[in-house]
């Protein structure tokens, strides 16, 4: 055996597919870009960030917000672009319509694909995006997602469809790539029941059914998603087996998922090492 030079570590045989999300910060850890990254790594991919906006979060509840200048949000993003590169993208928190636009214009140059989280009001129903700004997302930001991924309230929010059934998610998805992202995945985890999902291009449909976890730490459930449906196709996978595998990998999280602080806790991202 030959002895390894000073500080050599392991030699690496691959470089992880690398991939961004542009979202805002959850102080508590629980969900926004830090979700983002701990579903990422999970996912065996190197995770990169575009800080849109500083939450004081926990537990309980989102008890301040404040937006990062436009400035700061195109030079971080050119920063991790123009260097690194990315093979695929998130998006979450995004506040106003100024950094909607900002970001939709940053991403349409992008050669890469883009899951689009279109993230309204946090899980205590503090708003995370302003009113003003739900015209921006339908016009420029859904337009140039590859999966969108709304939950039931943002699909009303967005297309005036109230869904109270599973075979109203239909109707629902349909709305939703009326505004022109090439999947819709309609997020049915607010009905009872089962935790149904439904992902459809207007010609292929896939209802992604899990059972309900009787836990109330689900706090980051719809950021893990989109984060690791974004891990996937950064490796290379085709949207529906990319959705398919977040779906099983967020539903273990949801299992996991545990109690910090006196109100709703995170789900575990690291579940599969435990
Ligand atoms: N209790 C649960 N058990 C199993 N799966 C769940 C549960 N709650 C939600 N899900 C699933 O978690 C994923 C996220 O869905 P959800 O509707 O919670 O998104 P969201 O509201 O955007 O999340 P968030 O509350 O983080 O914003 C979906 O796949 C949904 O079916
Ligand atoms: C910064 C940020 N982004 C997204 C969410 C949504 O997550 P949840 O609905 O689980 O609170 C959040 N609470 N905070």
């Amino acid at each position: 055996m030959t002895a390894e030079p000073p500080g050599a570590g392991p030699v690496r045989t691959a470089i992880p597919p690398r991939v961004l999300t542009v979202a805002g910060s959850d102080s508590g850890g629980g969900a926004g870009i830090q979700a983002d990254l701990k579903a990422m790594l999970a996912l065996g991919t190197h995770g990169m960030s575009v800080l849109t906006a500083v939450t004081a979060q926990n537990s309980l509840g989102v008890m301040g917000a404040w937006e990062l200048p436009l400035e700061a949000i195109r030079a971080q993003f050119r920063a991790v672009v123009d260097d690194i590169g990315v093979q695929a993208v998130k998006t979450g928190m995004l506040a106003s319509s100024a950094i909607v636009e900002t970001v939709a214009g940053l991403l349409a140059g992008l050669a890469a694909p883009v899951v689009v989280d279109p993230v309204g009001v946090s899980k205590h129903g503090d708003a995370l995006l302003a009113a003003e700004a739900l015209d921006a997302v339908r016009i420029k930001l859904l337009p140039i997602a590859t999966v969108a991924t709304p939950n039931l309230d943002e699909v009303e929010q967005l297309t005036g469809v109230r869904v109270t059934t599973e075979l109203e998610m239909r109707r629902a998805a349909a709305a939703v790539l009326e505004f022109g992202p090439r999947w819709a995945l309609v997020k049915g985890g607010h009905l009872a029941g089962d935790a149904v999902d439904l992902l459809t291009d207007g010609a292929e449909e896939y209802w992604l059914r899990s059972v309900r976890h009787d836990n109330r730490h689900t706090h980051g459930t719809g950021c893990t998603l989109a984060s690791a449906i974004a891990a996937h196709l950064a490796h290379g996978m085709p949207v529906p087996e990319a959705v398919a595998s977040a779906k099983e990998y967020v539903t273990g999280a949801i299992e996991a998922g545990f109690p910090l602080g006196a109100g709703i806790g995170p789900v575990d991202h690291a579940w599969r090492w435990r």
